[in-house]
């Protein structure tokens, strides 16, 4: 496929088709946390413990202070020294459990966090892979790869340290508070009046926060697609000299992403500020209010110390929670669009109730009345009406005009797209009726520009059928003429063939493309044959791979080569999505129709005399 034609919007002021704009939605709050849940869930054990050295932690920094005012009060008061030694060494004492616990619930905490992470990854990517070609078409590569790595980092930095936070933080304030009112309950009602006023700018203000976070990691995203799109074309860049533009647009990119961070973190700050401003004013008014209950004599100056630590440790708490509100925000955005993907289910689905493929397989192919256009561009039709058959070990090959639906008909038959009306046939059952890996294993598909993964040599011919012994591997490869280049190399079979097969030539890709095919040994095999041309050798050397990968499978190829289209036992001639005649390759010539001057064309067979 290699003209992709976007169909223009006629009429640019008709509203209907003007783009979407996205809703202005009101910011949710952290909602999309919950969706973590269930992956935390799954580890009842360190959960638990993680609860228990909170709990332990907590009561164990919450008793502090009460032991302080027994300090102040039976020591210092009293000027009791050996009261104010014993008091002392029990906070030491208190001290090393908190420092145990605590230690131990940020230990336990990090890993949930770190395998939630791992759990959360793996899903994503399993779904990614799970999905269909429909939604790689509308989804761009790179920013799913953005939203795998740097919504998952994103996650990670916060997850561990600000769930560990913000549980103790909770767990302080509530403490802090029960303790305050035990020791004056008139403070702490006056502590809990005045809180409020205190909280309600922080929450209003934190819920503008998230929408800020969705929008920069948005923009993110959008730069990291954009930087896998260019450094995964470099070469085109470099030839087009576009490296400048490029580099322009990357950088406008990069700064309204960084202008979009500034004003979240302008926004965080601010945040910050009103949290230290008002806590510390809240203190200043409790040391005056407790100063003159102390002097009235309704409270000790022991339990003043006492209360005001209690205060300071839940607002110091308080403070805590409003920071770490700022970083949920930020993950509930990463686990929204997290959740998103997981959230997308595929269109091409396996039937509830398949039916079996035969065994041995008959290798058999049937289009029958099939219809297509692809849902991108609104379902305009791109196959009509398209019936044919291929039998077992025929060789059918498809040719017509670039955009004729070549490439489509050999997707639709590997069922990356579902027809839009007819029935497609494999060994004579339906594939909708067939588990999608059961039919896939009947198919060898050798495309048109060969992907080749960055691993070794064997890991691309065994890409197909994993467990393949070394022996396999090099049976595939002496059938499709590999062997011999690859023995020369110094690491022979290990050779690293570098991202996208770059330490090849275009022949040698295109053989370890069909070595892998051969190794697969499936019973039909699918061609998009190369239209670059190779040169005579290389060419001479894929023709004879070819031919050992085509014996005794049945074939349908996406035919340029002479050598192909000659042998073929049935020419399917397609224009605009129909097959507009059929025959071999001499019935065709001898027609005179269209093939004859597509053969013409793109062959220079003009020569060829008509039999
Ligand atoms: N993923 C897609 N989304 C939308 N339209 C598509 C998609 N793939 C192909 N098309 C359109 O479908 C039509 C048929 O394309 P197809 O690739 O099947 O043609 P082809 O005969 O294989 O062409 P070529 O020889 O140039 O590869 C073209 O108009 C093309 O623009």
């Amino acid at each position: 496929m290699t003209d992709q034609t976007v169909p223009v919007q006629a009429d640019s002021s008709n509203t209907q088709n003007k783009p979407e704009i996205a809703p202005v939605t009101p910011p949710r709050k952290l909602q999309p946390l919950r969706r973590l849940v269930p992956f935390i869930l799954k580890y009842p054990v360190r959960l638990s413990l993680t609860v228990l050295f909170l709990l332990i932690s907590a009561v164990s920094s919450l008793s502090i202070p009460a032991v302080l005012g027994g300090a102040i009060d039976e020591g210092f008061i009293e000027q009791n020294l050996e009261n104010v030694g014993r008091y002392g060494w029990l906070i030491v004492g208190i001290a090393a459990i908190m420092a145990l616990a605590s230690g131990a619930r940020f230990y336990f905490i990090s890993v949930i966090g770190e395998r939630v992470l791992a759990d959360l990854r793996q899903a994503v990517f399993v779904h990614l892979l799970r999905l269909d070609a429909r939604y790689f078409d509308t989804n761009r590569v790179g920013e799913l790869t953005s939203r795998l790595n740097g919504d998952v980092a994103v996650i990670r930095n916060a997850v561990g340290s600000s769930f560990s936070l913000a549980l103790r933080s909770v767990v302080t304030i509530i403490g802090a508070l029960i303790m305050m009112f035990l020791t004056s309950p008139v403070l702490t009602l006056a502590v809990v009046i005045a809180a409020p006023a205190l909280l309600l700018p922080l929450i209003a203000y934190s819920r503008r926060l998230r929408g800020m976070s969705r929008r920069t990691q948005d923009a993110l995203a959008d730069l990291s697609a954009m930087a896998t799109e260019m450094l995964g074309a470099t070469r085109t860049v470099k030839s087009f000299t576009q490296e400048n533009t490029q580099a322009a647009i990357y950088d406008a990119r990069s700064e309204d992403s960084y202008r979009a961070e500034v004003r979240r973190l302008g926004a965080r700050s601010v945040l910050v500020g009103m949290v230290i401003f008002l806590g510390t004013s809240a203190v200043v008014f409790l040391v005056w209010w407790g100063a003159r209950a102390v002097f009235a004599g309704t409270v000790t100056a022991g339990q003043l110390t006492q209360f005001l630590v209690y205060a300071l440790m839940a607002s110091g708490a308080l403070t805590n929670v409003s920071e770490v509100l700022g970083i949920l925000q930020t993950v509930a955005g990463a686990t929204e669009r997290l959740t998103e993907i997981l959230d997308t289910e595929a269109n091409i689905k396996d039937p509830v109730n398949p039916v079996p493929l035969p065994v041995p397989a008959l290798g058999t192919v049937a289009f029958e009345n099939v219809d297509f256009g692809y849902q991108t561009s609104g379902f305009e039709r791109v196959l009509t009406d398209l019936s044919f058959t291929v039998d077992l070990g025929e060789t059918v090959a498809l040719v017509g005009p670039s955009g004729s639906g070549k490439s489509t008909t050999l997707a639709l038959l590997q069922r990356f797209y579902d027809v839009g009306a007819g029935v497609i046939r494999v060994d004579g059952i339906d594939i909708r009726d067939v588990r999608l890996e059961e039919l896939r294993q009947r198919f060898a598909y050798v495309e048109q520009e060969p992907t080749i993964f960055a691993g070794t040599i064997a890991d691309n011919i065994r890409f197909g059928k994993p467990e393949a012994s070394q022996a396999e591997v090099e049976a595939a490869a002496k059938a499709a003429l590999v062997h011999d280049f690859v023995v020369e190399l110094p690491l022979g079979y290990d050779a690293i063939v570098g991202e996208r097969g770059v330490m090849l030539s275009g022949g040698q890709k295109q053989r370890l493309a069909i070595a892998r095919a051969i190794l697969k040994n499936a019973p039909i095999l699918l061609l998009d044959e190369a239209t670059s041309a190779l040169d005579a050798q290389s060419e001479q050397l894929v023709q004879i791979a070819l031919e050992h990968l085509m014996r005794g499978r049945t074939t349908l190829v996406i035919a340029h080569r002479l050598a192909t289209i000659r042998d073929a036992d049935k020419i399917l001639v397609l224009d605009g999505g129909r097959i507009i005649d059929q025959g071999t390759h001499d019935q065709l010539v001898a027609k005179g129709g269209r093939y004859a001057e597509l053969a013409k064309l793109q062959f220079r067979l003009d020569n060829i005399p008509a039999v």
